[in-house]
């Protein structure tokens, strides 16, 4: 997981504008009955018809269109139960948010209980401020512990600019209007929060960035997905935590966050074995880049990276980092391509799992995907005795997006699991390509189609329908099998 906020592309577009401090317009109110953000079209007539196109794409009736055109944001305590108070996330967002969470089975859950004593204790860290250490051992899977952000609100907050500013006007503005929305979450929290999010480091404070809004920028974890349709920049928030947010960077972290959705929390997993008193880290920027721009990334936050990796001589490191970019094993390709040899993907795929375990980088997906590629070039051979020895390395890797608890039935190679496996013996029977394309469909998530373009993964649904521009994407990316109707009625909704 990126911390995503300063980085990502929404980050870096400009939002939709903001005023100077004495410019403030007494017309731009915040509705206190309804904790609604209440824009005055009259005011903003340059922007507002940007923000109809921005909203008219967040709502789905004609009816919710029309009454959610005077709204931007909402202010909401999630989950909002009457005996946890300081449990509550306060998050500004999206209408449409709320309404894609709801639909989360088992929303809204309570945390899982705390380990006692816990497994974790926040200390100094020399040269970076405070962190996170461990208190005993923990192994690779387990998760540390969760947690629900302080806060939620949306990278960038989009705010609306008058019309006349000139451009440090502008700037100066949109820094008022963050500070003033986030400034507002921070006010619904309990003392006891406040006191905790205001407790977190904040590290360029004389950059004329408010003291909350500095505070989101230090320690906001992007959170992607919360957006209809498609993952990636769409839909963007910042989260900040009152523990997570104090994990120091490391180009070869130790752990991985992962945000459980019903539970409106984080879960923070070991990736790697851990020793008693080691130092919990993880990654803010991309780790796939050189070391030059990896230490440009964290310029941004005010440090440069000391880990291991970013020691002398990185030459090796930043090549094997590349190539891993370059070389994310697909099953498609392979499963489909009867002149490949039947040992391809696995060599492939040992091949990256190597690369990965010398940069000691097993947070990131492709550690996941090399995994899964290997179980499944398995179950396509017919190999269930190999298969399941991948199947109990793939269990192991809780924090990845291709967890899943189905992975239990392929544990026993006797399991009748593997002859209702969609990809069972394909490569052996020689199975039609158009088929081994829709099992590869059926497989990829449980809920949906997932591509990687680009190491990103797209994912969509049928009920959810995709973006402009995806299935083009799509049929780019795995061209040869797009001849199915059937997929092509899926992608386009
Ligand atoms: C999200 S905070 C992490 C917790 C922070 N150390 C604290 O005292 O609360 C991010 C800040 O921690 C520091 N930091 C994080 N990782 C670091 C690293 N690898 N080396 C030096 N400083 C680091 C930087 O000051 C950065 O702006």
């Amino acid at each position: 997981m990126k911390r995503g906020f300063l980085n990502s592309r929404a980050a870096k577009e400009k939002p939709i504008g903001a005023p100077p401090v004495a410019a403030v317009n007494s017309k731009d109110v915040v509705n206190e009955a309804s904790s609604r953000v209440v824009l005055d079209e009259s005011a903003f007539k340059s922007t507002i018809d940007l923000m109809r196109n921005q909203l008219s794409r967040r709502c789905k009736s004609d009816q919710n269109s029309k009454a959610l055109q005077r709204i931007l944001y909402i202010y909401r305590a999630v989950p909002n139960f009457a005996d946890e108070p300081e449990q509550n996330t306060q998050c500004l967002w999206y209408p449409e948010t709320y309404e894609l969470l709801s639909k989360t089975p088992g929303f809204p859950q309570r945390l899982p209980p705390a380990a006692s004593p816990p497994a974790f204790r926040v200390a100094p860290s020399p040269g970076k401020g405070m962190g996170l250490f461990s208190t005993r051992k923990i192994t690779q899977g387990e998760m540390i512990f969760s947690e629900r952000p302080l806060l939620l609100q949306p990278a960038p907050t989009m705010v609306i600019t008058p019309n006349g500013l000139d451009a440090a006007e502008e700037a100066k503005w949109r820094l008022n209007e963050q500070e003033r929305y986030a400034a507002k979450c921070v006010q619904r929290m309990t003392p006891h929060q406040q006191a905790a999010f205001m407790g977190l480091h904040n590290f360029n404070p004389n950059d004329r960035t408010g003291p909350i809004f500095g505070r989101i920028r230090t320690n906001g974890i992007g959170l992607y997905g919360l957006e209809s349709g498609i993952e990636g920049d769409k839909g963007v928030y910042a989260a900040v935590c009152d523990n997570i947010s104090r994990l120091n960077h490391s180009c070869s972290p130790n752990t991985c966050p992962r945000f459980d959705r019903a539970s409106f929390s984080y879960w923070l997993y070991a990736v790697r074995d851990i020793a008693e008193g080691e130092e919990l880290t993880y990654q803010y920027s991309d780790v796939l880049v050189s070391k030059v721009e990896r230490n440009e990334e964290t310029e941004k936050y005010g440090f440069a990276c000391m880990c291991a990796a970013c020691k002398e001589p990185t030459a090796e490191s930043d090549k094997r980092r590349s190539e891993i970019a370059a070389s994310v094993p697909s099953v498609l390709t392979w499963a489909m391509d009867w002149g490949l040899p039947d040992d391809w993907l696995i060599k492939k795929a040992i091949r990256l799992l190597v690369l990965l375990q010398k940069e000691n980088i097993q947070h990131v997906e492709a550690y996941s995907t090399a995994t899964h590629a290997i179980l499944e070039a398995y179950i396509c051979l017919g190999d269930s005795k190999n298969a399941s020895k991948w199947a109990a390395r793939a269990i192991q890797q809780t924090w990845s997006e291709l967890y899943h608890e189905r992975l239990q039935e392929l544990l026993d190679p006797q399991s009748q699991a593997y002859e209702g496996h969609v990809l069972w013996r394909m490569r052996v029977d020689k199975s039609p390509r158009n088929e081994v394309f829709k099992a590869m469909g059926t497989v990829c998530r449980p809920e949906g189609i997932g591509i990687l373009d680009g190491g990103r993964k797209l994912t969509f649904t049928a009920d959810e329908g995709v973006l402009p521009g995806t299935l083009e994407k799509v049929l780019a990316t795995v061209a040869p099998a797009m001849n199915d109707a059937k997929f092509k009625q899926l992608a386009t909704g």
